[in-house]
C-alpha cells in the first residue's frame, strides 16, 4: 500500500503523540516519530522511531535532510508547569528553541513537498478571565512555560508570515483520556485502580477540586490535529483552540470515578496540594476549528474517565 504521505511528529511517545500517530497510521499515511527514549511505544510498519533531542541542532538539520516530510506534528516540548518555574532555562530552551530548530531548518531546505506544520500551544497563552476564550481573545501567559509557548507561537507565526512555512498552532487546553496522561485526571484514576487492587488506602488525596477545566478526550484531540494538518489553506500561523467548549470541575471527574470504581473510597483535600496561583474556570470555544475543519468531539467526558480508568485496571500494580 501506497502511503498517503510522510509525517513527521516530534514527540511521538507522549500522551497526544501517540494518539497523533495512531489516527494518521490508521489513516493510511507513514510516519517518522521522534522521542528521547530508547524505543517507541508504538509499533507498525509504517512506524519508523528516531531517537532525537530537540536541543539537538544538527540532528533536527540531518533529520529534515533525509526524509521528504509531506506533514509535521511538533509536539515534543516541556509541559509540567510547576517545573517550569524552577527551570525557565530548559522550558524556553527546548519549547521555543526546538521549534526554531525545525522551523529554521525547514527555511534553509525549503521543502517544496511538505503541506502543514502544526503545532501544540496552550490554553495558558490566554488572559485567563474571559469565560469562553476564543482564539482572537488577549493573550497574557503567566507561568514560563506559558510563555515559552507563546514564543513558540510567535515564532511559528513569523516563519508563516515571512517565509511562507506552512504553519498552525493547535492551541491545546486540558487533556485527558487513557495512554499516560500526566494531568489530574490521570493521576486520580490511577490510585483508584490500584485501591481496586488493594495496593493504595481507599482515600483519594486531592488538591483544589472547584477548578474548572475544558476537558477533552486525548483521542478527539488527535483527530482535531489530523484534521488541522490536512487543512486546505489557512493562513499561514493561524491559531485554532482545541478543546471541547465545555468546562468541568474536578469535581466532577472524581464523582465519575466514584460512580465506576469497584469499591468505595473517600476524599481527602489537601490543602498543600493546592497551587499559589490556579485559575478557577477555563474554557475554550472550538467554533474556529469545527468551521475550518468539519471537526467535532465525540467521545463524552464519561466515556474518557471510564476508559482512563480501565486502562490503569489493567496496568496497576
Ligand atoms: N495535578 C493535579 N491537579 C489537581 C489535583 N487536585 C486538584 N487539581 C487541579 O486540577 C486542575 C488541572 O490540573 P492539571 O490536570 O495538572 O492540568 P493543568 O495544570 O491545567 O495543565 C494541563 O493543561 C494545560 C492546557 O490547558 C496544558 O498546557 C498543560 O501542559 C497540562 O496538560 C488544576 O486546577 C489543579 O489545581 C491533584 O491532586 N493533582
Amino acid at each position: 500500500m501506497t502511503a498517503l504521505g510522510l509525517v513527521l511528529i516530534t514527540g511521538v511517545n507522549g500522551f497526544l503523540g501517540k494518539h497523533v500517530a495512531e489516527t494518521l497510521l490508521s489513516d493510511g499515511f507513514a510516519v517518522v516519530g521522534t522521542g528521547r527514549s530508547s524505543s517507541c511505544r508504538l509499533q507498525h510498519e509504517r512506524l519508523q522511531y528516531v531517537r532525537l533531542d530537540m536541543m539537538d541542532e544538527a540532528g533536527i538539520q540531518s533529520l529534515l535532510r533525509s526524509y521528504e516530510f509531506t506533514h509535521i506534528v511538533h509536539l515534543a516540548g516541556a509541559n509540567d508547569v510547576r517545573k517550569s518555574y524552577e527551570d525557565p532555562m530548559h522550558t524556553l530552551g527546548v519549547n521555543v528553541g526546538g521549534a526554531l530548530y525545525l522551523l529554521e531548518a525547514l527555511r534553509q531546505i525549503n521543502p517544496a513537498q511538505l503541506q502543514a506544520f502544526v503545532a501544540a500551544g496552550t490554553a495558558y497563552e490566554y488572559d485567563l478571565k474571559g469565560s469562553l476564550l476564543k482564539e482572537d481573545c488577549p493573550v497574557l501567559p503567566v507561568s514560563p512555560y506559558a510563555w515559552s509557548k507563546h514564543m513558540m507561537t510567535s515564532v511559528l507565526r513569523m516563519y508563516g508570515r515571512i517565509y511562507q512555512l506552512p504553519t498552525r498552532i493547535a492551541r491545546t487546553f486540558n487533556l485527558i483520556g487513557p495512554g499516560g496522561g500526566a494531568g489530574a485526571c490521570s493521576q486520580f484514576a490511577r490510585e483508584v485502580a490500584a485501591m481496586e487492587k488493594g495496593t493504595y488506602p481507599a482515600i483519594l488525596q486531592t488538591g483544589n477540586l472547584e477548578t474548572k477545566r475544558d476537558f477533552l478526550d486525548v483521542r478527539d484531540a488527535a483527530s482535531a490535529y489530523c484534521r488541522l494538518l490536512l487543512a486546505k489553506s489557512p493562513l499561514p500561523g493561524s491559531v485554532y483552540n482545541v478543546c471541547s467548549g465545555h468546562a468541568y470541575s474536578l469535581r466532577e471527574i472524581v464523582q465519575l470515578l466514584k460512580k465506576h470504581a469497584r469499591i468505595p473510597f473517600d476524599i481527602q483535600i489537601d490543602a498543600s496540594r493546592f497551587r499559589v496561583s490556579d485559575v478557577p474556570h477555563l474554557a475554550g470555544s472550538c467554533e474556529k476549528l469545527k468551521l475550518h475543519t468539519g471537526w467535532e468531539p465525540s467521545i463524552p467526558l464519561e466515556q474518557s474517565v471510564l476508559d482512563t480508568l480501565n486502562e490503569y485496571r489493567a496496568t496497576a500494580p
